[in-house]
């Protein structure tokens, strides 16, 4: 197109040049015929000379030559402008031509290069067209597949899935059957440990018993020698001897006819023995208080509260506190003192024997097939696991009545089995004391209720069997240890948690046929200082509000049966309450020690425990029923 346009510019530019330089050669001729009518004048002028004479005459002649010249002179100039004009006109024709044509071609240009662009744009859309159907194919088609393989990758995440599922399923049974083997075994190893112990024992008793029958024997050898010399005796009078014998067998049969008159006598006894127990119990009420004051340290305590005994001579049931002093409004300072009264109170001199005089006969109850709980109460401090836990505590008294009053039983026929289970209630959860340390915080237990049995059994709880009070001794370094354990964990645990240790007796009578089962819980609760008090935050305000909810549930357990009312009794809202479903109310014995600290600094929480303590010591649960099967 360029080219083009070029070469007609070219061509419009020869043309124009041809028509110039043809105006030159006109211009050349008429210069030439100027330049000769100038020779003229030349020869006219020298003719003029020459003619001076006939000047005037011709002066005339060449004016109007001039006028001649001067007219084609300017014809001239006129021919010359209008040839200039011409070809101006010429030129501004050429080039309006020239932009005419220009004009055209460009839009010729532009109209082809808008066909051709358009073309472009037609092919470019067709192109696109079929390339964008082409992409939707291959969309489609991508698409399709990518369904495909998706379905495919599911099919097999959920074969995987289900293979995996199977897999865990059965790992985690087999983790849970080796828990439990390593629990057995471990309840096992405890039970092999003290059998080792008991076999000991065993030994040392019977090499005394060993040593006590060859000095028996000793004896019985200087008897049999006398026996031998009176045989020779009698032997020589037959008919004497023979009397003699016959009186002897007659009063061996007499002795043996009375042994069973009062053999059976005693097993009477011993049934109307439990019956008047358990009425003396009853008549005593069947959710008793007691309150213990411990003695002060006199190494780190220095500020003693007043805290007094008024009837510690005769029956020792009062306590009386001063209160924090108080300033009226007129400045004066006043205290009140508040007495409390309870089933017994035990002041700072107690010893842990007295005490347990007082719960024995609960103890007794549930060797008899009851159901008893003794709860120790109290803020930190106050004495708690002193009394429960320590070497002379509660807990080790208690088995090891239980361990002599079965022995003693087993000669009327009785023979218990008794397993003891210790756990605790930490922060809603319960944790098994007699598992493995690293296990603590980890392991589930789960509690499960017989409702036709009315029976509790601890799911996955380490159990042992108690066949002598040691056992106790292990049981309690046990817990403790794992108590100690988990404390590096939550600082001052014990304090932060209840403890509870069951102890399951279970009896029967090979004579009488009587069957009997009974529990026994003993309950080390968590530290009862009040939320505003303890100032906690973070975890440590989890743990108090999970006690205080636990301990408050404990309370409208107590108030709710001994409301008397009937109905629904709300045990479900603590996990300690759940526990203690069935040892807790109508077929149960309940006692619970109120520990008291001495200091001027507790009183408060004191005055706070003691009001808790009184509201459960008015209530009165309905009588207790025995679990006797016959
Ligand atoms: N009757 C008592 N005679 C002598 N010392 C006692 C007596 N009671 C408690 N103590 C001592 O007082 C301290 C606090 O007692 P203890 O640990 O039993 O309190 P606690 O209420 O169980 O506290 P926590 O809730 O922290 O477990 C211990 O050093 C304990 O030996």
């Amino acid at each position: 197109m360029e080219r083009e346009f070029a070469n007609f510019k070219q061509k419009m530019e020869g043309d124009a040049l041809s028509q110039a330089s043809n105006l030159k050669e006109t211009i050349k001729v008429l210069q030439a015929r100027v330049n000769e009518l100038e020779a003229i004048r030349t020869t006219v002028t020298a003719i003029n000379e020459d003619l001076k004479q006939d000047l005037k005459d011709t002066k005339s002649y060449i004016a109007t030559a001039n006028l001649e010249l001067e007219t084609i002179r300017r014809n001239h100039t006129f021919e010359v402008d209008d040839l200039r004009r011409k070809h101006r006109i010429d030129m501004d024709d050429v080039q309006d031509r020239y932009r005419k044509d220009t004009e055209r071609t460009r839009k010729e240009n532009e109209n082809a290069a808008d066909k051709v662009r358009k073309d472009f744009e037609t092919q470019i859309d067709k192109l696109l067209k079929v390339h964008s159907e082409e992409l939707a194919r291959m969309e489609k088609q991508l698409k399709t597949e990518v369904e495909e393989e998706q379905r495919r990758r599911a099919h097999e995440v959920h074969q995987l899935q289900t293979e995996y599922g199977l897999k865990i399923k059965n790992v985690g049974l087999e983790v849970d059957t080796k828990e439990r083997e390593a629990q057995l075994v471990q309840g096992e190893l405890i039970n092999v440990k003290w059998e080792l112990d008991r076999e000991r024992n065993l030994k040392v008793a019977l090499q005394g018993q060993l040593s006590e029958a060859t000095a028996h024997n000793l004896t019985l050898d200087a008897a049999n020698k006398a026996m031998k010399a009176k045989i020779d005796f009698l032997e020589s009078d037959s008919q004497a001897q023979s009397q003699a014998f016959n009186d002897l067998h007659r009063r061996m049969q007499e002795a043996i006819e009375a042994a069973e008159v009062a053999n059976e006598k005693l097993r009477q006894e011993e049934t109307l023995r439990r019956k008047l127990h358990n009425q003396v119990q009853e008549l005593k009420g069947n959710i008793r208080v007691m309150c213990r004051v411990r003695p002060t340290n006199t190494d780190t305590e220095t500020d003693p509260a007043k805290i007094s005994f008024p009837d510690s001579d005769a029956d020792s049931k009062e306590v009386y506190v001063q209160g924090p002093e108080k300033q009226s409004a007129l400045g004066n300072v006043t205290t009140a003192t508040y007495s409390y009264s309870f089933d017994r109170v035990f002041g700072p001199q107690s010893q842990n024997g007295e005490v347990f005089e007082e719960i024995s006969q609960l103890v007794q109850s549930a060797l008899d097939g009851y159901n008893v709980c003794i709860f120790c109460y109290g803020q930190t401090g106050s004495g708690k696991t002193y009394t429960m836990s320590s070497p002379d505590g509660m807990i080790p008294r208690a088995t090891a009545q239980i361990y002599s009053e079965a022995t003693r039983l087993e000669e009327k026929g009785w023979r218990y089995k008794m397993e003891g289970s210790f756990v605790e209630v930490y922060n809603e959860t319960y944790n098994d004391l007699l598992g493995r340390s690293e296990d603590l915080d980890k392991k589930k237990l789960e509690v499960r209720h017989d409702t036709v049995k009315k029976t509790t059994t601890l799911e996955n709880a380490v159990t042992v069997t108690l066949d002598g009070p040691q056992r106790v001794e292990e049981i309690l370094k046990t817990a403790s240890k794992n108590r100690s354990v988990a404390a590096t964990k939550a600082n001052q645990r014990s304090s932060r948690s209840h403890s509870v240790f069951i102890l399951k007796l279970v009896g029967e009578n090979g004579i009488t046929g009587e069957k009997s089962e009974g529990t026994l819980n003993l309950v080390d609760l968590a530290g009862s200082e009040r939320l505003e008090h303890s100032k906690a935050e973070g975890v440590r305000l989890k743990e108090t509000q999970n006690i205080n909810k636990s301990l408050s549930c404990l309370g409208d357990v107590i108030d709710r049966l001994g409301s008397g009312k009937e109905g629904h009794v709300p045990y479900r809202n603590s996990k300690l309450t759940y526990l203690l479903q069935y040892s807790l109310g109508g077929n149960s014995k309940t006692l619970m020690f109120v520990m008291v600290s001495p200091l001027q600094a507790h009183l408060q929480e004191t005055i706070t425990s003691l009001k808790f303590a009184t509201k459960v010591h008015n209530t009165h649960i309905g009588t207790a029923k025995k679990q006797t099967k016959v």
